[in-house]
C-alpha cells in the first residue's frame, strides 16, 4: 500500500467533503488504479466502474449519505462508492466467497440501499424512497444513478412516467457512454447522441458558459435553477425537444463525466429545484485504463487479468463453453432454416449470439435491456411465420414470465427460450443466479423444457426445439461444457425420453442437466462404499419420463438432483408424478433450499450445497442407511 494516498485516508464520504477538486481529481486517480489492481485479481466489472468514478465522488462530496440516498442501478458501477464508504480494506475480496459483492448489497453496508444486479429498477426505488420520505416529512435527498441503456429498460420507462407526474424533488443522474455492454441500440439512444451533438445544444451550452462565466461563478448561476425560475433558466440548459421535459423532469444539457468541478456543481444546484431532474452526464466506459477504453465490451465484466496488457488469465479448459456451443448450433440451424430470427436482450456476446448477428445481420434483434419487450416481440414474429430463438440469461429471464405464458404459450406458439446461466453462476451472485427457471417454465401450460447434460446434448436438445414446434425453453448453465464430442448431425429427441446412463437398483438418481455428470460421480463413489446407484439423464424437465421414475420407485430411494430451487422445481415435479401414478417409493429431492445462494466459484457453491458428487453421494448414504430398519 502507498502510504501517501488520499484513499487511505478517507474512511467515509464525509471526508470527500474535506478535499477542493484537484483532491477529488487525485482521489479518482488512486480510485482507478485500486480498481484495476483489484479486479486484475478477482475480476469484475471494470469498464463501468471506472467510467462512473467521478460521478460518485461528486454525488458523495455533495450528499449525506447514508441519510440521503444514491441509489445505483444494477449497480456494477459503483466500486468507487464501495472504496469511499469504509470498505477499501475488504476491496480485494470482491467478488469472492465470503468477500465483497461486486453489487451494493444492503447487508453490506448502510450506504448500499437496495439489492441492486437486474437493470433499469433504481428509478422505480428511487421514486419509493422519495415518496416515502414525502410521507414521513422528512429532507433526505435522493439521487439515482442509471446508465443509459439500463434507461431504455421497461421498468426505468415505467418509472419516468411516473416521477414526472409525481413532481417530488428526486434527482437521475444519467450516466450516457453510449454503451450498453456492447454498443447501446435503440431510439433513445439515437436522441441522447443529438443532445450531445446538436448545434441546438452546442448554442445553448456556449450561450450557458457565458452566461456562468458573467456571473462570475458557475455554482452561484445555477443556484438559480429552482423551480420557480425553470422557464427562464431551461432556455439555457435544454433543447425543447427533449422528450424528459416533455415529461415534466428537468433536463440538464450533457455535462462531462470526468469533470468533477462540473458535475459537484451542476449535482449541488439541481437538488434545489423542487421537482424531479435528469443530470445528463456523458462519460467514457473504460476512463483511466487504456486497454478499457479502447475495448469497453470486453472490459464490462471480465475475468482476472494481466495489468500490462489487458489480456485475461486463460485458465487451461479443454472444452467449449455451453454458450458457444449454442450460438454455433443456431448458426448451422439458420443454415437450413431461414425462417429462424435470433433474439436477445442487450447481450449478444454474453449469449454466444455474436457469430449468429455477423453471419444473419437481418435476422438478428438486439432489443436491448428489455426482456419483456424481447419475449413480447418473439411472439409477434411467431405469429408472423418467423422461428424466433430468444437467447437470454436464466436471471433475466424472470423479467418476461408473463410473456412467455401469455403472448406466446397461450398462443401455442413456434419460439424457442434458450436460457443461458441456467443454475449457479459464480462471481455475480444472488441477483444472478439461475435459481427459477426449472420452476417458471415447468409452470406454463404447453410448455416443453429440455435440460442438456452436455454440449452434444445441447445440439440435439436445439434441434429438437426447433423440429417439434411450440413453446420450447432449452436450459444451460454457464462457463465450461463437459468436453464431449460434438455430433455430426444433430437428431430429433424423442419426447419426454430419459436416457438411462448407468444400472443399479439400491437407488435411481433422477438428474437434470449439469447434475447428471454429478450424479455419476456420486454413483461411483456409492458403488465404492457398496451401494449400486442407476443414474437417469432425464434430459426432459417436461414432459417427464413417466416410466423411469416408475422403474425408480422400485429402487429403495428415488432421488432428484437438479440445479434450481426444490421449492416447485422439478424434483417436486417427478414425486407430482409419482402420485398420479398411484405410486409411492421413499425419496430424497435435492437442490437448491430455500434460501439465496450467495457469490463465489461456481464449483465451491455447488460443493456448499452438497450438489457436487460428494455431496450426492453423502446425502444418498445418509438416507439409506436412515431408513434402513436393521
Ligand atoms: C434485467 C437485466 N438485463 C440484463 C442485464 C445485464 N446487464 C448488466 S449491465 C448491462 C449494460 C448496462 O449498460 P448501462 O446501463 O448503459 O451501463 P454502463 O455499463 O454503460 O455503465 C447489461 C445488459 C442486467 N443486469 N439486468
Ligand atoms: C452486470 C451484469 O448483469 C452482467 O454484466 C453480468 O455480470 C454478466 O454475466 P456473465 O459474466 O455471466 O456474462
Ligand atoms: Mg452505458
Amino acid at each position: 500500500m502507498n502510504d501517501s494516498r488520499i484513499l487511505d485516508i478517507v474512511s467515509s464520504p464525509a471526508d470527500l467533503k474535506l478535499l477542493d477538486d484537484e483532491e477529488l481529481s487525485i482521489l479518482a486517480q488512486e480510485i482507478r488504479e485500486e480498481i484495476v489492481t483489484a479486479t486484475s485479481q478477482t475480476g469484475g466489472h471494470v469498464a463501468s466502474s471506472l467510467g462512473a468514478v467521478e460521478i460518485i465522488l461528486a454525488a458523495h462530496a455533495v450528499l449525506d449519505c447514508p441519510h440521503d440516498k444514491l441509489v445505483f442501478d444494477v449497480g456494477h458501477q459503483a466500486y468507487a462508492h464501495k472504496l469511499v464508504t469504509g470498505r477499501l480494506d475488504e476491496f480485494r475480496t470482491l467478488r469472492t466467497y465470503g468477500g465483497l459483492s461486486g453489487f451494493p448489497k444492503p447487508g453490506e453496508s448502510p450506504y448500499d440501499v437496495h439489492p441492486s444486479g437486474h437493470a433499469s429498477d433504481s428509478l422505480s426505488v428511487a421514486l419509493g424512497l422519495a415518496k416515502a420520505r414525502d410521507l414521513t416529512g422528512d429532507d433526505q435527498r435522493v439521487v439515482a444513478i442509471i446508465g443509459d441503456a439500463a434507461l431504455s429498460g421497461g421498468m426505468a420507462f415505467e418509472a419516468l412516467n411516473h416521477i414526472g407526474q409525481a413532481q417530488t424533488p428526486l434527482v437521475v443522474i444519467l450516466n450516457d457512454n453510449e454503451m450498453s455492454i456492447s454498443r447501446n441500440v435503440g431510439a433513445l439512444m439515437k436522441h441522447l447522441g443529438y443532445m450531445r451533438a446538436s448545434t441546438q445544444y452546442r448554442q445553448t451550452r456556449d450561450s450557458l458558459q457565458e452566461a456562468l462565466e458573467s456571473s462570475g461563478a458557475v455554482g452561484n448561476a445555477l443556484a438559480n435553477f429552482g423551480r420557480n425560475v425553470k422557464e427562464s433558466m431551461k432556455q439555457f440548459i435544454i433543447p425543447r425537444s427533449m422528450i424528459f421535459e416533455q415529461l415534466g423532469i428537468l433536463c440538464t444539457a450533457p455535462i462531462d463525466g470526468h469533470d468533477i468541478k462540473a458535475l459537484r456543481e451542476t449535482l449541488a444546484a439541481v437538488l434545489e429545484t423542487d421537482g424531479p431532474v435528469l443530470m445528463h452526464v456523458v462519460t467514457r466506459k473504460g476512463a483511466g485504463y487504456e486497454p478499457a477504453v479502447r475495448n469497453p465490451e470486453k472490459f464490462h465484466g471480465i475475468a482476472p487479468f494481466d495489468i500490462a496488457t489487458g489480456e485475461v488469465k486463460k485458465k487451461p479448459c479443454s472444452a467449449p463453453s455451453y454458450t458457444s456451443v449454442f450460438g454455433r448450433a443456431l448458426v448451422e440451424e439458420a443454415r437450413r432454416d431461414e425462417r429462424i430470427v435470433a433474439i436477445t436482450a442487450a447481450m449478444k456476446d454474453g449469449t454466444g449470439l455474436s457469430p449468429f448477428a455477423e453471419e444473419f445481420p437481418d435476422r438478428f434483434v438486439d432489443a436491448g435491456i428489455a426482456e419483456e419487450h424481447a419475449v413480447g416481440m418473439a411472439s409477434g414474429l411467431a405469429i408472423g411465420g418467423r422461428k424466433p430463438v430468444v437467447a437470454i440469461y436464466s436471471t433475466f429471464l424472470q423479467r418476461a414470465i408473463d410473456q412467455m405464458a401469455i403472448n406466446n404459450a397461450l398462443a401455442d406458439l413456434d419460439v424457442v427460450f434458450a436460457i443461458d446461466r441456467a443454475g449457479v453462476v459464480g462471481e455475480d451472485g444472488p441477483t444472478h443466479h439461475g435459481m427459477y427457471d426449472l420452476v417458471y417454465t415447468r409452470m406454463v401450460p404447453n410448455m416443453r423444457v429440455l435440460a442438456p447434460s452436455d454440449e452434444a446434448e445441447l445440439v440435439h436438445a436445439l434441434h429438437t426445439a426447433l423440429a417439434l414446434g411450440g413453446p420450447f425453453a432449452i436450459r444451460y448453465p454457464r462457463g465450461a461444457a463437459e468436453g464431449v464430442p460434438l455430433p455430426e448431425q444433430p437428431r430429433v429427441l424423442e419426447e419426454g425420453k430419459a436416457r438411462v446412463m448407468r444400472e443399479g437398483d439400491d437407488a435411481a438418481i433422477l438428474a437434470f442437466g449439469r447434475m447428471v455428470p454429478r450424479a455419476l460421480g456420486a454413483a461411483e463413489l456409492l458403488a465404492e462404499r457398496g451401494i449400486e446407484a442407476r443414474v437417469v439423464d432425464m434430459r426432459w424437465a417436461k414432459p417427464l419420463d413417466a416410466h423411469e421414475i416408475a422403474r425408480a420407485a422400485q429402487t429403495k430411494l428415488l432421488v432428484t438432483v437438479e440445479g434450481g430451487v426444490i421449492e416447485g422445481g422439478v424434483g417436486e415435479g417427478v414425486l407430482g408424478e409419482l402420485a398420479r401414478q398411484g405410486l409411492s417409493a421413499p425419496a430424497l429431492t435435492l437442490g437448491i433450499p430455500d434460501r439465496f445462494v450467495p457469490q463465489g466459484k461456481s464449483d465451491d457453491l455447488l460443493c456448499d450445497l452438497g450438489l457436487d458428487a460428494e455431496g450426492i453421494a453423502a446425502s444418498v448414504e445418509r438416507r439409506l442407511a436412515s431408513s434402513n430398519p436393521f
